[in-house]
C-alpha cells in the first residue's frame, strides 16, 4: 500500500548502489498532497442532474468545477485548465445538461482532437444518463469519419449533442450546414476538449473552423458559449481568445485532491565506448533507461505506465524491460504490456482492466494513452523523452496517483537540447511554464482557404470580415476573382468546391500514397511537401508498430513503395537550405545586433540521410538526389556585426561554426517558448548573407505562410536565447553533441560546429538585447 513517501522510496530503491557521481538523477522534488475543496451544488443545477452524478458516486463537486460551470451557465466563454483527472468533464457537462433541461430543443457540439477521446467522453456521458428518461431526448451521438451514412442521417435529425473533431466539423457539418439548420439554430454550447492540441497550422485551421461554427449559429439567432478544457496551459484565457476571436475567462485553481507526487528528472549518461557523428559522445537512449526503470519498478510491484514517443520505441522498450526481467524476475515477464494508437476501444478497455486489477504491472505506450483513459491508482509514470509541451507532460504525469495516493513520475531526457535544458532547469517544467500555444489564423495560406469555405457557406458580411480578421484576405481573394462582391456581401465564385481543398492538419502539396509493395496494402498517405524527408528511398517507416523500409519514392506518380523489414537502425533526412528575405514585418535594432521578423522564400533540398544504430552510433550518411522545394514563410532573423562578434573573442574564422552551432541549439529550444518541435521549423546560418551583408541567422516556420512559431521566437527572443545559452553551456560534452549543438537534420553533416563559439554568440545576443534598442522600427 503506497505511503506518503512511496514515490521517493521507489526512486531511492531503484538508484540504490549507483555511485553519486554516476547518478543520472538531476533533480527530484516532492509535490505535496492536495486536499479536496468542495462546493455545494448551485441552485440553478436541476435536481435530476445532481441525482445523476450522485448515482456515479459524485455527491460533492469540487470548487473549480462549480466555478467553471457557473461562468459558462452565465454566458461567459470559459477556459478550464486544471490537472489530469480533475473532473473537467463535469465542469462542461453541468451547464450543458442544465440547458437541456430548461430547453428541450437546445443543442451542443463537442470537439476533440482525436476520435478516441470523443468516443470516451461520449461513453461516460451515456453512462451518466443511462436510464434517465428526462434526458432521453438528448440522443448524444458521435459524428466522425467512422460514423456510418445512415447513422449520420439519424444524428442530424435526432441528436442534440454531437461529438466530433475539427476535421469532420469542417468537411461533414459546415459544408452541409443547410441540413443542420435545427442544430445550429439551437446551438447553446461548444466544447473544445484538450485545447492545447490546437497549435500551429492545425490550431490555425481549427480557430477558423470554430469561427465558422459560431458565425452560422449567430446567423440563425443562436449565440453559443465556448468551453475549452486542457491540463496546464501558460495562458488558457488568451489561448481560447485566440481560437475563437472573443473574450474568455480562465479557471486554473485546481481543487481536486491528489496524493504527494515525487517528480524526478533523469539524464542518461554518455556511453564511453560509442561515438556519434564527427566523433561526438553518445548518451544512452532515453528508451534504454526508461526500459530499465520500467523493469525495476515492476520488480518493486509498482503499477507503472511508460510513455515513449514512437510506436517502435514502445515495442523496443517493452522488449528490453522483458528481457531484463527474464534475468532477474522471470515470473514478471508477462506482466509487461504495450499500447499504441490503432487499438480498438475494446482493446483499450481490456488494457485498462488488466492494469486496474493488477494483471499487468507495467505498460509501455505512445501518447495514445495520454487522452481519454480512466486508469486509476498507478504508482509510477515514466516519460521517456519530453513530450513536446508542458501540458502533455502533466497530462502523462497525471496518470500516476489519480486517486490521491503517493506516486513517482520520472522524466528521462532524450539526446536533445530542450530535454537537456529541462532536466537542468526544473523550474521551466515545474513552475509557471513560459511556452505559449501558438497559432496564426492570419496566415494567408490558411485564412484564404478558410474564407472561401466560409463564403461558400454564407456570403461574407462586413462583420464576418472582422470576425475572421480578414480585410486584406478579402481584398486579395476579390482581386483574383475567387470572391465576388455583391450588395449582400462577398460570395465564393461559382464552380468552386473550397471545402475539399483544405487540409486541416496542415498538409502541403498533393498526397503521396504509402504502399506495402509486398501485399499492395495502403498504409497511409503523406503530403508531398514532407514525403521527400520522410519516405525517401531507404527511409525506415513505422506503421502501427510494424517497421518498413522504403524501396522507391515516385513523386510524379505520388507513390512510395515499401517492404516490411526490421533493421537495427533509424534514418533521418538531411536538408540544405537557402533563404532570401522578401519583406521585413518588424525589427528592432540594438547596438551591433538587428533582430527582425521577416517574410522569406526558402529553397530546400533533401540531400541524403543518416543511418544510426538504436544505440545512437552513426552507421553512415547516404546521399540522395531530390528536387528542390520552395516555401514562402515567416522567419525570425538576427544579424550581428563582425565587430560585436570579435568583441566577445569570436574571431572571423570562427563565425561560421559559432553561428551554425547557435542556430542548431536555438532551433532545438524554440519549443520552450512556443508549442512546436524542431521538425516544425528550419534554419540557416551564414557568416555573410546577400540580403543583409552581415553574419545572419534565420529560424523559419516549416509551413507555407508560417504557423506562428517564428513570431513567437521574435516576441520571446530574450527568454529563448538565454535558455539556449544555458542548455549549451550546461551540456557536459566537450565539442558538441546531439544534446546541445548537433542537429539530426543538418544537411552539412553537422559541420562546422563551434560549441564554445556558440556560447559566446548566445551570451552576446543576451547582453545586447538586455541593453535596449537604439532605434526600434516597424515597417509593415
Ligand atoms: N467532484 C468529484 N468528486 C469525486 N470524483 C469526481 C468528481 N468529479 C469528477 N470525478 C471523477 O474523477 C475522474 C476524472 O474525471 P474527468 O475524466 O472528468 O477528469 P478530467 O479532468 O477530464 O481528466 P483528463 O485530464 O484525464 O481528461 C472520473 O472518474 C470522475 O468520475
Amino acid at each position: 500500500m503506497p505511503t506518503d513517501d512511496y514515490g521517493t522510496e521507489l526512486l531511492t530503491r531503484t538508484l540504490a548502489g549507483t555511485p553519486a557521481d554516476a547518478s543520472p538523477l538531476r533533480h527530484s522534488v516532492v509535490l505535496p498532497a492536495r486536499v479536496a475543496r468542495h462546493r455545494d451544488w448551485p441552485e440553478w443545477v436541476p435536481a435530476s442532474i445532481v441525482k445523476a452524478y450522485a448515482a456515479q458516486g459524485i455527491s460533492e463537486p469540487w470548487e473549480h468545477q462549480i466555478r467553471a460551470a457557473s461562468l459558462a451557465h452565465d454566458g461567459h466563454n470559459v477556459a478550464i485548465s486544471t490537472g489530469t483527472a480533475s473532473g473537467k468533464s463535469l465542469a462542461y457537462q453541468v451547464p450543458i445538461l442544465t440547458e437541456f433541461v430548461r430547453d428541450p430543443l437546445a443543442c451542443a457540439l463537442y470537439l476533440s482532437p482525436t476520435k478516441a477521446l470523443g468516443a470516451d467522453q461520449l461513453r461516460s456521458l451515456a453512462t451518466l444518463l443511462a436510464g434517465r428518461d428526462e434526458f432521453s431526448h438528448l440522443q448524444p451521438c458521435a459524428y466522425d469519419g467512422d460514423t456510418e451514412p445512415d447513422i449520420r442521417q439519424w444524428a442530424r435529425a435526432h441528436s442534440r449533442w454531437i461529438f466530433t473533431n475539427p476535421d469532420m466539423c469542417h468537411i461533414g457539418i459546415l459544408s452541409t450546414h443547410g441540413k443542420w439548420q435545427h442544430f445550429f439554430r439551437h446551438l447553446r454550447f461548444v466544447v473544445v476538449d484538450e485545447s492545447h492540441h490546437y497549435r500551429g497550422v492545425f490550431g490555425s485551421h481549427t480557430a477558423l473552423v470554430l469561427r465558422r461554427v459560431l458565425r452560422i449559429a449567430r446567423a440563425l439567432g443562436a449565440d453559443p458559449v465556448v468551453i475549452a478544457a486542457s491540463a496546464t496551459n501558460a495562458d488558457p484565457a488568451g489561448s481560447l481568445t485566440r481560437l475563437i476571436g472573443a473574450p474568455a475567462v480562465a479557471v486554473t485553481e485546481d481543487s481536486s485532491p491528489h496524493g504527494a507526487r515525487t517528480v524526478a528528472l533523469w539524464e542518461p549518461d554518455f556511453v564511453p565506448e560509442i561515438t556519434g557523428e564527427n566523433g561526438a559522445p553518445v548518451r544512452r537512449s532515453a528508451g534504454a533507461d526508461a526500459a530499465r526503470l520500467l523493469a525495476d519498478f515492476v520488480v518493486e510491484g509498482a503499477r507503472t505506465l511508460c510513455f515513449v514517443r514512437s510506436r517502435r520505441g514502445v515495442e523496443i522498450t517493452a522488449r528490453t524491460a522483458r528481457s531484463l526481467l527474464a534475468e532477474s524476475a522471470p515470473d514478471l515477464v508477462d506482466r509487461i504490456g504495450t499500447y499504441r494508437a490503432g487499438y480498438l476501444a475494446d482493446d483499450r478497455r481490456r488494457l485498462e482492466r488488466a492494469i486496474a486489477d493488477g494483471e499487468l504491472l507495467g505498460v509501455a505506450t505512445t501518447n495514445a494513452l495520454e487522452l481519454g483513459v480512466d486508469i486509476s491508482g498507478l504508482d509510477a509514470v515514466i516519460v521517456a523523452g519530453y513530450p513536446g509541451t508542458v501540458a502533455s507532460f502533466w497530462q502523462q504525469a497525471g496518470r500516476a496517483g489519480r486517486r490521491g495516493e503517493s506516486s513517482a513520475v520520472v522524466l528521462v531526457a532524450r539526446d536533445d537540447p530542450l530535454d537537456t535544458y529541462l532536466v537542468h532547469h526544473p523550474e521551466a517544467l515545474l513552475d509557471k511554464p513560459i511556452e505559449a500555444i501558438v497559432i496564426d489564423p492570419s496566415n494567408p495560406y490558411v485564412l484564404d482557404a478558410q474564407l472561401l469555405c466560409a463564403a461558400a457557406e454564407l456570403p461574407l458580411k462586413p462583420s464576418d470580415v472582422e470576425l475572421f480578421d480578414a480585410e486584406a484576405a478579402v481584398e486579395r481573394l476579390t482581386s483574383t476573382g475567387l470572391l465576388k462582391k455583391r450588395p449582400a456581401g462577398w460570395y465564393a465564385a461559382a464552380g468552386l468546391d473550397p471545402h475539399a481543398d483544405v487540409d486541416i492538419r496542415g498538409g502541403v502539396g498533393g498526397q503521396v500514397l504509402i504502399v506495402d509493395a509486398t501485399s499492395s496494402q495502403l498504409l497511409g498517405t503523406v503530403d508531398a511537401g514532407r514525403a521527400m524527408s520522410s519516405v525517401h528511398a531507404g527511409a525506415v517507416h513505422i506503421h502501427q508498430g510494424v517497421s518498413y523500409v522504403v524501396d522507391e519514392l515516385d513523386l510524379e506518380e505520388g507513390l512510395a513503395l515499401l517492404h516490411p523489414q526490421e533493421p537495427d537502425w533509424t534514418t533521418s533526412a538531411r536538408e540544405i537550405t537557402d533563404v532570401s528575405v522578401t519583406k521585413t514585418i518588424e525589427s528592432q535594432i540594438f547596438s551591433g545586433l538587428t533582430l527582425a521578423l521577416v517574410e522569406v522564400d526558402v529553397t530546400h533540398r533533401v540531400v541524403g540521410y543518416l543511418r544510426k544504430l538504436l544505440t545512437g552510433e552513426v552507421i553512415d550518411s547516404v546521399p540522395l538526389d531530390m528536387p528542390e522545394q520552395r516555401l514562402h514563410t515567416r522567419a525570425v532573423m538576427y544579424t550581428v556585426t563582425p565587430d560585436a562578434l570579435e568583441s566577445v573573442g569570436c574571431s572571423v574564422g570562427r563565425f561560421p561554426g559559432a553561428l551554425h552551432a547557435a542556430e542548431h541549439a536555438a532551433i532545438g529550444m524554440l519549443g520552450l517558448v512556443a508549442t512546436c518541435d524542431r521538425w516544425d521549423i528550419g534554419g540557416l546560418s551564414t557568416d555573410g548573407h546577400p540580403d543583409t551583408g552581415l553574419p545572419t541567422v534565420f529560424v523559419y516556420d516549416g509551413y507555407p505562410g508560417g504557423a506562428g512559431f517564428a513570431d513567437r521566437g521574435y516576441e520571446a527572443f530574450a527568454q529563448w536565447i538565454s535558455a539556449t545559452k544555458q542548455a549549451v553551456a550546461s551540456c557536459r560534452c566537450e565539442l558538441g553533441c546531439p544534446s546541445c549543438v548537433q542537429s539530426p537534420k543538418c544537411g552539412n553533416g553537422n559541420e562546422p560546429l563551434d560549441k564554445d563559439g556558440a556560447i559566446k554568440v548566445l551570451t552576446l545576443l543576451g547582453r545586447l538585447t538586455a541593453s535596449g534598442t537604439t532605434s526600434p522600427t516597424s515597417d509593415d
